[in-house]
């Protein structure tokens, strides 16, 4: 997949630093809000800290959740939770993922990556489509991940696609190892799919 860019060893602050030079170029280039979506688990967190240092006008970034625990946001699971105590102070408005959002095309599409091929709240038992109609949906995995074992709330492979750019961070071996046979096509994981519908520049940051 030639679209798809892998750079390694990346630290905390080569990644905060790609997505200042990335949302800066997106900021200076119109005015109006930019969209991301970014996501939760626990490897986004200390990155979007380490960003937030940089000075940008937060004001006019809207952050959505790629996904969610349905869990209420004072809970220790809750990523919105945790992205809403992050990026609000600076300025920058999060979205509370609700089946009824419309959701808009993002100026960029942050994702991880579970070992087993999961991203946002897709795991494998889900089966993502492509041709899914619907940008957000609700969803039980199976089995429940026993780190955040909840139902979920998550956008769907169109609505992730929908963007000008994807980046990944993914670390771990196990994990590199998935990414690569879906780089290359040798599993249908759910972020396989995702790489087969991508068009745009994708980054992965191992
Ligand atoms: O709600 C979640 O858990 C995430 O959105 C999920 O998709 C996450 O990105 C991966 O599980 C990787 O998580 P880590 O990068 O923290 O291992």
């Amino acid at each position: 997949m030639e679209n798809v860019e892998i750079i390694e060893n990346a630290s905390d602050a080569d990644i905060a630093k790609w997505l200042e030079n990335r949302l800066t170029r997106t900021l200076s280039s119109r005015d109006g809000p930019v969209t991301i979506t970014v996501p939760g688990g626990s490897t986004p967190f200390p990155i979007i800290a380490r960003l937030l240092e940089a000075d940008l006008d937060w004001s006019r970034l809207v952050v959505w959740p790629g996904d969610d625990r349905i869990v209420p946001e004072d809970h220790e699971a809750s990523n919105t939770g945790k992205l809403r105590a992050l990026f609000e102070p600076a300025g920058a408005e999060v979205v509370t993922l609700t089946i009824m959002e419309q959701v808009p095309h993002f100026d960029l599409a942050w994702l991880g990556m579970g070992a087993d091929g999961h991203i946002a709240s897709l795991f494998p038992n889900t089966y993502p489509q492509l041709e899914e109609a619907r940008r957000i949906i609700r969803l039980t995995p199976d089995p429940l991940p026993p780190e955040a074992p909840f139902d979920r709330i998550s956008l769907t492979l169109p609505a992730l696609l929908d963007s000008d750019a994807i980046a990944f961070v993914i670390r771990g071996e196990d994990k590199r190892a998935v990414l690569d046979e879906a780089v290359g096509g040798k599993n249908d994981l759910p972020v396989a799919r995702l790489l087969s519908g991508a068009k745009q520049p994708v980054v992965c940051f191992t």
